[in-house]
């Protein structure tokens, strides 16, 4: 069975990235300790970022509850002096009066306090939590695209994602009810301090194990959560399989369900046991923990007793003092769960800022030179393409030159490195060693939003964009909407009939996850695709497979379309089906990763080399009797 486990499910092991995450989770308490106060800086400087106001008053209103607090404590002790005061009853009474306004007015004015000081923090956390999605997508949207290729990458992301952004709010409630537990804490302590010094020490050194037991039960939850991080996203996954419309004919006609529910029980039971086995750890820390604090809390009492038998203490400071020690708990309580939490939540707040600068680091290289120009020649020279985490070069020696007007075809088997080189060719990616340029100028020294600017890409893998027919049409030049064009493209790219037959045309939403959505068939989505493309009309136009999902009459359509429009542009074409590339201007034949043939059609036809051999192999087909 661990066999089992081991082959079908490799994301159980373990990253490069994990270790600096998990030493840093291993820290001692003294370290931990140090680096509150980092975290605690951090957090608030979030919050600051997200709204100055609220953040300073969630932490002021909070202080000042503090003071409110321990002016309370001391009106009482006054009270609990001229009750415990010797004569009529009455008069001790009369005499507590003045004490007991000041203690019912620094009640109510607490409790204002706390009111509007957990209003600035409700506000306050909704605007931390956008600001640290906002910047976490201003990343994932702009890091080179290789930076995906790799798995570690794709792992931090989706930690920072789906917990270090809400750690970033979580963290900042943290560091402001830490604040109010320890506004109370110090106002008690200063009470306990004005009423005998011994008092505090005391209260001090009942404080350590309670924090002790809450910080060591929050790391070993952070740890168990994030070794079980690639195994939560095997699960996630097995989980979408088994439950999405998508997979839902496939999974049945395979017969996939046993297979797809064993790998559940394999995973889901890892799982499980890691949780169980946390939870008697945090359960044996929380008790040796609660034995010290109640044994700590005892000892506070007695020296309590002691100072009243010795006559070091009048009764009333005791009585205030035992009121003091009352409140000390409800306040340490709320400093330790917080402690617990501003820890916990800094570890995965440390997830989220690690990723903010590792994706830094994965930025386009920022280089002087600002712009490129729609181009008339695209030169490829001597090209090397190697992906993230592989060995064999996808792109190997490449070099190609095509002009405006003027379309290229890449042909070649399953693997053989046409896409890579068109994206290459779109300055996608970047070339390893040799270059790509557009007019001489090396797309690696420019912006790379410069050269997207100027293409348009039917990708093979084309996302089905959740938006109406109209949208998803549009989105090929969003920032500057093209009016009335988007029939001419849907017309171009045989979308038209089939969009205005939807229930609602244009403004038909197209996706099932949505009331009213509708879904297109494979085919019916390319044409989108296509549209989306035409509709752009940028001067380089890279199209990767773009009739795949077509029926005949809309293959012909789409080419007849492509050849069109292909004289004020550049045009790369990347088909399977060499019919098509025919009218190519010249046609590069590739394998593993190098083009090992090219011409155009009568010329490779007459090579009778591999080119000759595949359109032959397809012609025959239609052909043969
Ligand atoms: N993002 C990636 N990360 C790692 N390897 C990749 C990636 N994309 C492609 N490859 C690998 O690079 C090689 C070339 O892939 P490419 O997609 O360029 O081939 P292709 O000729 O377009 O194939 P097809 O005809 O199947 O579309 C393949 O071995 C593929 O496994």
């Amino acid at each position: 069975m661990a066999k089992a486990t081991a082959a079908a499910l490799p994301e159980l092991t373990a990253s490069w990235w994990e270790s600096h995450s998990v030493a840093l989770a291993n820290v001692r308490f003294g370290a931990m300790a140090k680096r509150l106060p980092v975290v605690l800086r951090q957090a608030i400087g979030i919050a600051w970022r997200a709204s100055p106001r609220d953040t300073v008053a969630a932490l002021l209103f909070n202080l000042l509850t503090g003071v409110a607090t321990a002016f309370g404590l001391l009106a009482t002790r006054g009270v609990l002096q001229a009750l415990f005061a010797s004569g009529a009853t009455l008069d001790r009474v009369r005499a507590a009066v003045p004490s007991l306004i000041v203690v019912a007015v620094a009640t109510a004015v607490r409790s204002g306090l706390s009111i509007i000081a957990g209003w600035a923090q409700a506000r306050l956390e909704p605007q931390v939590l956008t600001t640290a999605e906002r910047r976490l997508f201003e990343l994932t949207t702009q890091v080179k695209l290789a930076a995906f290729d790799d798995a570690g990458f794709s792992d931090e992301m989706e930690r920072a994602r789906n917990r270090g952004s809400l750690a970033v709010q979580f963290l900042t409630r943290g560091a402001i009810d830490l604040t109010a537990g320890l506004a109370g804490l110090a106002a008690t302590a200063v009470t306990l301090a004005l009423l005998h010094p011994v008092l505090l020490g005391a209260l001090l050194l009942a404080s350590v194990p309670a924090a002790w037991a809450a910080v060591r039960a929050a790391r070993l939850a952070y740890l168990s959560n994030h070794a079980r991080t690639s195994r939560r996203r095997r699960l996630w996954m097995l989980a979408d399989l088994m439950a999405n419309r998508a997979t839902a004919a496939e999974l049945r006609a395979f017969t996939m369900r046993p297979f797809l529910l064993r790998e559940y029980d394999i995973m889901a039971g890892a799982e499980t046991d890691t949780e169980l086995e946390v939870v008697r750890r945090q359960t044996m820390t929380r008790l040796v923990g609660g034995v010290f604090s109640g044994l700590a809390t005892f000892r506070v009492y007695v020296a309590l007793g002691v100072l009243l038998v010795d006559h070091r203490l009048p009764l009333a400071a005791a009585g205030t003092a035992v009121l003091a020690l009352q409140a000390a708990r409800t306040a340490l309580a709320l400093a330790v769960t917080n402690v617990n939490r501003v820890y916990e939540e800094g570890l995965y707040f440390n997830d989220y800022t690690d990723f903010l600068a590792r994706a830094g680091e994965r930025m386009p290289p920022v280089t002087k030179q600002a712009t490129v120009r729609p181009p008339v020649t695209v030169t490829v020279r001597d090209a090397t393409l190697h992906y993230a985490e592989t060995d064999a070069p996808a792109v190997l020696g490449a070099t190609l030159t095509v002009r405006r007007g003027e379309t290229i075809a890449l042909v070649g088997e399953n693997g053989s490195g046409k896409t890579s080189l068109a994206r290459l060719i779109a300055g996608l990616y970047h070339p390893d060693s040799g270059t790509v340029s557009w007019d001489g100028t090396s797309l690696s020294t420019v912006d790379p939003q410069d050269v997207w600017r100027h293409v348009a890409m039917v990708s093979q893998e084309y996302w089905h964009w959740p938006f109406t027919a109209e949208r998803n049409i549009l989105l090929g030049t969003h920032d500057e909407p093209r009016d009335g064009l988007i029939e001419v493209a849907a017309r171009k790219a045989g979308a038209h009939d089939m969009i205005t037959g939807l229930p609602a045309g244009y403004g038909t939403l197209l996706s099932r996850n949505f009331a009213g959505g509708q879904e297109l068939s494979g085919g019916q989505w390319q044409r989108l695709a296509a549209a989306r493309a035409f509709y752009r009309d940028a001067p380089v136009l890279i199209c990767d497979e773009p009739s795949a999902a077509l029926d005949a009459r809309a293959e012909h359509a789409l080419f007849a379309a492509l050849r069109a429009g292909a004289a004020e542009r550049i045009t790369v074409l990347i088909t399977h089906r060499l019919a098509n590339v025919r009218h190519a201007d010249h046609i590069y034949v590739m394998r593993d990763g190098r083009i090992v043939e090219h011409g155009d059609h009568p010329e490779l036809l007459a090579a009778g080399g591999t080119y000759a051999e595949l359109f032959q192999l397809q012609a025959t087909g239609y052909t043969a009797a």
